[in-house]
């Protein structure tokens, strides 16, 4: 696939619900293609390999497949991925575009044998979509309901033997009996520096951008632990450098990160806002996430998904049975000075 990485816009660098069309277009052409090209997660590597091996042994569909974990470290690449391994198609749809049971049984009976279902954010699914999912999961069958009231009848329809591949930044949100029915759930985990070191010069390579090894560890260091931004993060400064002719590549990476409002750490406008709040608002907590969420303006479904989890693996908020509390870490970071706590 040819992509035009020029197509420059100015889309907000990390939210991941505001991508342009240019974006999806640069996002798949930096997808990684098989389980060798995929950086990082290793364990989750290693796990999948396996149950793709195993199932191509034995000349039957992988087992169905949850990948948890928050956005763009790689869920729906994997999905990709394993459609490519497995050498069948893959038919991709989400949680919210599954409104009703006859939405999922029209999609599940014009699946090819082996095909992969992928359904992103599958925990925003309708309920009676989820439950005809459990049947179809477990016995590859359906059962269409015919008819209303008193002379309702239901007609099992058989289906072609299929693997789900579900994704979720919410895997407590799923029902047991559906997250039961998955054989394997993949939790995937913030990348370190020096994977997301490797993302980037992977990334940088198609890209043709020549970029120094120092220029690389800045960008690693404040992409949140997650390839999506690192990938974005890289065709900013790129663009910066560009437009700038800046003296050296490193003077770009701290220019572009400023302009785009990156912090040191690499928290974002909307991370620095939840902390913020907590920290003046809330004198560094105990607070619940929803007061939280409704001070900064935000659903507690963004701020437990794509916020949180950053901010605790940082270290600077930790959960406690009382609330979310800011860590010293996180006092020092906005050099405000700690109120003394008794
Ligand atoms: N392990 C990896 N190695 C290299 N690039 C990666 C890796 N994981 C993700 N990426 C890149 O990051 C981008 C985002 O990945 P992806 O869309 O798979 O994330 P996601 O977890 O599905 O996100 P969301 O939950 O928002 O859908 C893609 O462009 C992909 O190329």
């Amino acid at each position: 696939m040819v992509t035009d990485f020029n197509d420059v816009d100015g889309e907000d660098l990390t939210n991941p619900d505001i991508i342009a069309e240019n974006e999806v277009a640069f996002e798949g052409a930096l997808r990684p293609q098989s389980l060798s090209e995929f950086v990082g997660q290793t364990k989750v590597r290693g796990q999948l390999e396996l149950l793709l091996k195993a199932a191509s042994m034995q000349s039957r569909t992988p087992d169905h497949i949850l990948l948890a974990g928050p956005p763009g470290l790689g869920k729906t690449t994997l999905s990709m991925i394993v459609a490519e391994e497995v050498g069948k198609p893959l038919r991709m749809t989400s949680g919210p575009a599954i409104q009703h049971a006859g939405d999922l049984a029209a999609m599940l009976s014009s699946l090819t044998p082996g095909e992969i279902l992928f359904v992103d954010e599958i925990h925003r699914m309708a309920r009676s979509a989820e439950e005809m999912l459990y049947l179809a999961m477990e016995d590859f069958r359906i059962d269409i309901m015919v008819g209303k009231g008193a002379g309702a009848t239901s007609i099992p329809l058989e289906l072609a033997p299929f693997t789900l591949v579900g994704a979720t930044t919410r895997a407590g949100l799923l029902p047991n009996p559906l997250r039961d029915r998955f054989g394997f759930t993949a939790h995937l985990e913030f990348y370190d520096a020096v994977e997301l070191e490797q993302v980037l010069i992977r990334a940088a390579r198609l890209m043709n951008f020549e970029i120094s090894a120092e220029a690389v560890k800045i960008i690693a260091s404040r992409s949140r632990g997650t390839p999506r931004i690192a990938n974005r993060l890289l065709r900013r400064v790129r663009d910066y450098f560009l437009v700038h002719n800046a003296v050296s590549d490193t003077a770009a990476v701290d220019a572009a990160l400023e302009l785009y409002d990156v912090d040191t750490l690499g928290l974002d406008r909307l991370d620095r806002a939840v902390l913020r709040g907590l920290l003046e608002r809330f004198g560094g907590g105990p607070v619940g996430l929803s007061t939280l969420a409704v001070s900064v303006g935000e659903d507690s479904e963004t701020i437990e998904a794509v916020v949180e989890p950053f901010l605790v693996r940082a270290g600077l908020v930790s959960r406690t049975p009382r609330g979310r509390v800011a860590t010293p870490t996180a006092w020092e970071h906005f050099e405000i000075p700690q109120p003394n706590v008794l």
